[in-house]
């Protein structure tokens, strides 16, 4: 398993750079990914939780946790004004959930595991975890979308787990 960052570390605010060569060292680290996702009970992981800075993503929404699904150098597309909100949670949160509203209906264009173009159209959750997983890869959280005085809440919270945590 991986280790997940957690908010406020300064490290989730990296812009992750472009994945160039889909190869078993990065297939490895999919897996790695996959598996940590599943540990953590996620429906999503990004590269950034796990301190690695390359556009790569790993999602399951499946009912049976079996069905991972790979974003390399993922592309959105809004295709609609329309907002959909949701009550997001983060595995580098931990504990905090605060609605967050994203377009309804996405297109994305990404590599699959063996660096196959593909595309997809898709709304509901999975648009929703794409959207908020490719945030990730540029350095935001979903805490940003809430005000400064309940995000500052959460830092504080969080670093007194953290201090309690270091002993
Ligand atoms: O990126 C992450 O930290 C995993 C996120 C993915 C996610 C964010 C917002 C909305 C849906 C998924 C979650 O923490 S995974 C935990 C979870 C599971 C089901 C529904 C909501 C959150
Ligand atoms: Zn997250």
């Amino acid at each position: 398993k991986l280790e997940i960052l957690e908010f406020p570390d300064p490290r989730l605010r990296t812009v992750a750079k472009p994945v160039e060569q889909v190869d078993d060292a990065l297939r490895k680290l999919i897996d790695d990914m996959i598996e940590t996702m599943y540990d953590a009970s996620g429906i999503g992981l990004a590269a950034t939780q796990v301190n690695v800075h390359q556009r790569l993503l790993v999602i399951d929404v499946s009912e049976t946790r079996d069905e991972p699904l790979v974003f390399i150098n993922p592309e959105i597309t809004p295709l609609t004004e329309d907002l959909a909100p949701y009550e997001e949670g983060c595995l580098s949160v931990p504990g905090f959930y605060e609605e967050v509203q994203r377009p309804a209906k996405v297109r994305i264009n990404a590599l699959d595991r063996n660096g196959e173009p593909f595309e997809i159209v898709t709304d509901g959750i999975l648009a929703t975890c794409i959207q908020h997983e490719i945030d990730h890869l540029d350095g935001k959280l979903f805490v940003d979308y809430v005000s400064r005085l309940k995000r500052d809440r959460i830092k504080k919270k969080l670093q007194k787990i953290h201090r309690q945590n270091a002993g």
